[in-house]
């Protein structure tokens, strides 16, 4: 595309000062005669005066400090402010039907922050390959029967499940568990490369072996009656749901017996596998009772979440889980993250009450091929140091076992933990890939423990990152939407956000508010007249209240979904995408609503957006996926590696956006320095995308197609700006005409900028709040100002006291003392907070400005 320049021209003239632009403000302190226009005419002069003053002094912006203004960009950034003051001068007022008072519509394009140099420094060491997670070329040693995988569990996958080979981390990890049941293990490898087929299978896998051992016994190893056997833990209900749809399908291989028996094929007879292994699920939001009749039943293979696991474990007598012999940590180092510490230790504290009270009351089998105490296993594509405190604590002499490429550059040292890990495991290192073994882990030097620290990705996955000014983000969002959400492609695209009110809010605004026909006759009216008084007076009563009730209950144009219906809402059609379908999930949404999102989202053929929170971004193996886009960054580099681990599974192509504003460049080092692999996607190339389809619309409807293509680039450059303007305008009309638009907007922002001040330690320095310029970011949420200056002050307050808590708290490590944990504990609730099991505490924000009088 041919570079205008056009757009993302950040660098208009200097903004005056928050103090001064605001005409009002100004205006209330003047002593002038002549009441409150003749005081804001003043006011407007004394402005233009300070902000002239401040372009001739004001230094470069921060960022381009090092690097002098070329001559080509200043001269791009007098043409920017030219083009704002145009826009500026025709900014028009509208009213909201709100009854707030009218507002000001700044331009896009005026105010916006210098571009950073967009290349981030190198990273420090080359990056190394990593091979994508697909199943390896065939070898025997690398089928399921070399792993020593029951053969009637062989048969079933390939025949069933249609898994023939097993991936790097199954060869790696099956024989390793076959082989140890006793041993506590650890597993690590890339999103999407089958980490819970993994280790499932090993425990089906000894589940059919006891039956068959014990088939002249009078009890069955397998009866239900002696409670649950396994129990496999995940942070989130829709991956436990995803556990158990896996562990059903692994189930059904006494189908497979059947059928095979029935062909005459010579297998092990059914005779042998007289039981079924009953699977069941306890997750939050579903109806205890049927649940605690399930579990008085007797289940063999339990999938839970960890605080309805804990509820069952004290409430639910009939609850036995005194055979235990596996728990499985899917997603370990998240069920740590998110506060579940405490739970965890309480429900391991349970497990070994009811464990030494089984064996002291002789209700404990013993079987052969079981381990005699329990196997505990955890499981993540991002195990670091984090997990460390909670391995030891959980596990006994845990085997670490890992599966990724062989780093060109460490080659050497990575063969030594080979080796030593081919010596431990025998056999096992004929199929692994690498074995990583934890005493052959203080072997290897720091080289190797800082690679082993880095985040591994498939290969074949894309990554970008897309600059954009605050202003700018919501079309830009609208415009990559359009772009990868066009009818034709085969599309599911995944957006985060992150926080439930701003899932909401996205979900809403794009199903409703474009081309949304919230008109008001009256605004469009005054649009025209181009009135010249820009601002109403600061408490003006704008709208009386019959008439705000009226535009409430009955917006012009009919058709606009109204808010409170849309919120429920989990699939909508929208003219913003045209044949796209948008899902929203997140935490707080009943759990209907949840699953429905999910199923749909899963079941589509259609091209489909699904906006969310972290909720979806763990171990959900949604099918398709072909975009990630991360609208808000991610509050942990390992949240990254997860969110864009929905793409590209198992071999399969995939691409992940990520915004920044460009305050926030720095963040690509952070990522560079984790060896993932970002390249830049022009924010500009979007939106003139989307302002050509814009101008299109508009020149179709009036039937004069091509005017624009014969233009001059400085008239097309307007006309492009223009339609981007209307774009934002069309969102922005649509959240002023109704109070409960205006609410959810302001909820969005103000948990957004809180879910902001959440941002790790390391990363607080590029996510700070002070950097974010208020004005802007609720320019991204259609609103025309900051919600109130309350929120930045109620949030500046919070932060202090947090800190304040922080200096006074004991450090994480004296957890032997009474109450340690509690400061851990409560920062990560803080970071929860950020996700999809905080609300981002918007109830305590006071939204002062929309509220009746
Ligand atoms: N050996 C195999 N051959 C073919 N497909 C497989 C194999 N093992 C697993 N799969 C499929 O690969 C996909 C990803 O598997 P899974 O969800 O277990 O990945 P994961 O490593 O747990 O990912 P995440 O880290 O995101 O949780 C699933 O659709 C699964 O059915």
């Amino acid at each position: 595309m041919e570079d205008d320049g056009f757009v993302l021209n950040f660098a208009a003239a200097p903004a005056a000062p928050a103090a001064t632009s605001n005409v009002s403000t100004v205006a209330k302190s003047l002593n002038v005669k002549g009441g409150w226009r003749a005081k804001r005419q003043a006011a407007k002069k004394i402005i233009k005066t300070k902000a002239k003053e401040l372009a001739a002094t004001a230094p470069p912006p921060a960022a381009n400090k090092t690097a002098p203004a070329s001559d080509a960009a200043s001269k791009k950034r007098s043409s920017a402010a030219a083009f704002g003051k145009t826009l500026d001068a025709s900014a028009k007022k509208s009213k909201p039907a709100s009854g707030a008072k009218s507002q000001v519509v700044s331009s896009l394009f005026t105010s916006n922050p210098e571009l950073p140099e967009t290349t981030a420094p190198p990273p420090t060491e080359p990056i190394p390959e990593v091979p994508a997670p697909a199943p390896l070329p065939t070898f025997t040693a690398t089928t399921f029967e070399g792993c020593g995988l029951e053969p009637v569990l062989c048969a079933h996958l390939s025949a069933k499940l249609k898994v023939t080979r097993p991936t790097p981390i199954q060869r790696a990890s099956l024989p390793h568990l076959l082989q140890f049941a006793e041993r506590d293990t650890v597993l690590q490898a890339q999103t999407g490369s089958g980490k819970t087929l993994s280790f499932l299978l090993p425990i089906v896998h000894r589940l059919i072996r006891a039956e068959e051992q014990y088939q002249h016994h009078n009890v069955s190893p397998l009866s239900r009656s002696l409670g649950t056997l396994a129990i496999i833990l995940a942070p989130t209900r829709e991956l436990a749901k995803q556990i158990e749809t896996v562990l059903n399908q692994l189930l059904a291989y006494r189908n497979t017996l059947a059928a095979q028996a029935e062909k005459g094929a010579e297998t092990p007879s059914t005779t042998k596998h007289k039981h079924w292994i009953v699977p069941g699920i306890v997750i939050g939001g579903e109806k205890k009772q049927s649940e605690k009749a399930r579990l008085r039943k007797g289940v063999n293979i339990l999938v839970s979440t960890p605080g309805r696991l804990l509820d069952h474990l004290k409430t639910t007598q009939s609850f036995e889980v005194g055979n235990l012999r596996w728990l499985v940590l899917d997603e370990a180092d998240r069920l740590l993250d998110l506060g579940f510490e405490e739970t965890l230790r309480d429900i391991l504290k349970i497990l070994q009450e009811r464990k030494d009270a089984a064996t002291k009351g002789r209700r404990r089998i013993m079987v052969k091929s079981w381990p005699a105490g329990r196997q505990t296993i955890l499981c993540s594509a991002t195990i670091q140091q984090g997990i460390q405190k909670l391995a030891e604590e959980t596990l006994d002499d845990p085997a670490f076992i890992k599966a990724e490429t062989k780093d060109k550059k460490k080659g050497k040292e990575m063969k030594e933990v080979k080796d030593k890990a081919a010596d431990v495991d025998g056999e096992t290192a004929e199929s692994a890939e690498t074995i990583a073994d934890d005493d052959a882990k203080k072997k290897t030097d720091e080289d190797v423990e800082k690679t082993e620290q880095r985040h591994s990705v498939p290969t074949q996955l894309k990554q970008s990152y897309i600059v954009c000014p605050a202003k700018l983000r919501l079309v830009t969002l609208v415009g990559l939407l359009r772009n990868l959400a066009k009818p034709g492609r085969q599309s599911k695209i995944i957006l985060f956000v992150s926080t439930t009110d701003s899932v909401d809010f996205h979900f809403h605004v794009l199903a409703n508010g474009y081309k949304a026909p919230a008109r008001h006759a009256e605004d469009e009216e005054e649009e025209k007249d181009g009135n010249e008084d820009e601002e109403e007076a600061e408490g003006e009563e704008v709208d009386g209240e019959e008439k705000k009730k009226k535009k409430r209950e009955t917006p012009k144009g009919g058709e606009l979904a109204p808010a409170d219906k849309s919120l429920l809402q989990t699939g909508a059609e929208t003219p913003t995408l045209p044949g796209a379908l948008l899902f929203k999930l997140h935490g707080s949404l009943p759990q209907s609503a949840r699953a429905a999102a999910y199923e749909k989202f899963c079941s589509t053929k259609q091209p489909s957006i699904l906006i969310c929170t972290d909720v979806a971004a763990r171990g959900l193996d949604l099918p398709d996926v072909t975009d990630i886009i991360q609208y808000d960054p991610p509050a942990d580099v390992k949240d990254y590696v997860h969110r864009i681990g929905r793409t590209a599974r198992l071999g399969r192509e995939g691409r992940a956006i990520l915004f920044l504003l460009p305050s926030e460049m720095e963040y690509l080092v952070v990522l560079r320095d984790q060896a993932l692999k970002v390249e830049e996607m022009k924010a500009d190339d979007v939106l003139k995308e989307l302002a050509e389809s814009k101008v299109k619309e508009g020149e179709g409807a009036e039937g004069g197609g091509g005017k624009v293509g014969k233009m001059r680039r400085d008239q097309k450059k307007k006309v492009f700006e223009k339609a981007l303007m209307d774009v934002q305008m069309e969102f922005e009309r649509f959240v002023l005409a109704d109070l409960q638009n205006v609410e959810l907007s302001q909820k969005a922002f103000t948990s957004h900028i809180r879910a902001y001040a959440t941002h790790g330690a390391s990363e607080r320095h590029i996510f700070h709040v002070k950097k974010l310029h208020l004005g802007h970011i609720a320019k991204s949420f259609a609103l025309r100002e900051a919600p109130t200056d309350l929120a930045l002050a109620s949030l500046a307050k919070k932060k202090e006291n947090e800190e304040d808590r922080k200096k006074k708290a004991p450090p994480p490590d004296a957890k032997s003392k009474p109450g340690a944990g509690t400061y851990k504990r409560k920062a990560a609730m803080l970071v929860s907070s950020a996700s999809e099991f905080g609300d981002g505490d918007v109830k305590s924000m006071q939204i002062k400005r929309f509220k009746r009088k």
